[in-house]
């Protein structure tokens, strides 16, 4: 599903990414787990096609990213859900609205459709009391869970996650893993990338392991 095959990233005399192997594969939740600085971010935008590998090659959903263009970039990036630490909500719309702009992309335009899904999606991530507050007004975790709730409405078979939990207390970031795997429970492949230890020890989810450019494998941290 995402395979990095000796991947390099380099930014001008800068090398972000050494020699990185991945392989996760339909279905599977892996956490990518590495101090600030360390290429989380690099790996992620490369999975989007933001960045190209200067060396290697990234296919995911058995495509080459590098090899996307126009309709077919489009196309990739619709089906790679994705969620960041900052949520990128538009804080003047309700939760209803900002989910709805995600359907709207994906060329779903029928009102019923479109309500018929995001009450569903609310009633499962538990934001159902919320769905026309605005989202100025909900809490860092609320408005994490609107996010991904916009991130998964088109059934995506990739999330990833660029420190989905980095804003968030420890109660609200157990609460946010626990939703990434009830969503990997229903089929979704995850790829969650966090520097947060306490999420990944005891989780028994495989870690790829990144330090200044070099990723390791750990199947059971
Ligand atoms: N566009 C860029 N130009 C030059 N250097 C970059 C660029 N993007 C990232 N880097 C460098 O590449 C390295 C990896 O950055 P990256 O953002 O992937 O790390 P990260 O693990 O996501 O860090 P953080 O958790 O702080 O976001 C860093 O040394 C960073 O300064």
């Amino acid at each position: 599903m995402i395979n990095f095959y000796s991947v390099q990233k380099d930014y001008g005399s800068h090398f972000a990414l050494n020699r990185v192997n991945i392989r996760i594969n339909k279905g599977q939740f892996c956490f990518l787990c590495g101090p600030s600085g360390a290429g989380k971010t690099t790996i992620i935008n490369l999975i989007l096609g933001v960045e190209m590998p200067t060396q290697g090659s990234v296919v995911v959903n058995q495509r080459n990213v590098a090899m996307l263009k126009g309709n077919k970039l489009a196309e990739h990036r619709r089906d790679v859900g994705v969620v960041f630490q900052d949520y990128r909500l538009i804080e003047r719309m309700n939760v209803h609205e900002n989910i709805a702009l995600a359907l709207r992309i994906n060329n779903i335009r029928s009102r019923r459709e479109i309500d018929r899904r995001i009450e569903a999606v609310c009633a499962l991530l538990g934001l159902h009391k919320h769905i026309y507050a605005p989202a100025c007004q909900l809490s860092g975790g609320e408005k994490q869970r609107v996010a991904i709730a916009r991130a998964i409405i088109h059934n995506p078979p990739v999330i990833v996650a660029d420190e989905p939990t980095g804003n968030l207390d420890m109660k609200q970031s157990i609460d946010i893993f626990r939703i990434f795997r009830k969503i990997c429970d229903m089929g979704t492949t995850v790829f969650f990338a966090t520097h947060d230890e306490h999420l990944v020890q005891g989780s028994n989810i495989p870690v790829y392991r990144i330090s200044h450019g070099a990723v390791t494998y750990d199947v059971s941290p």
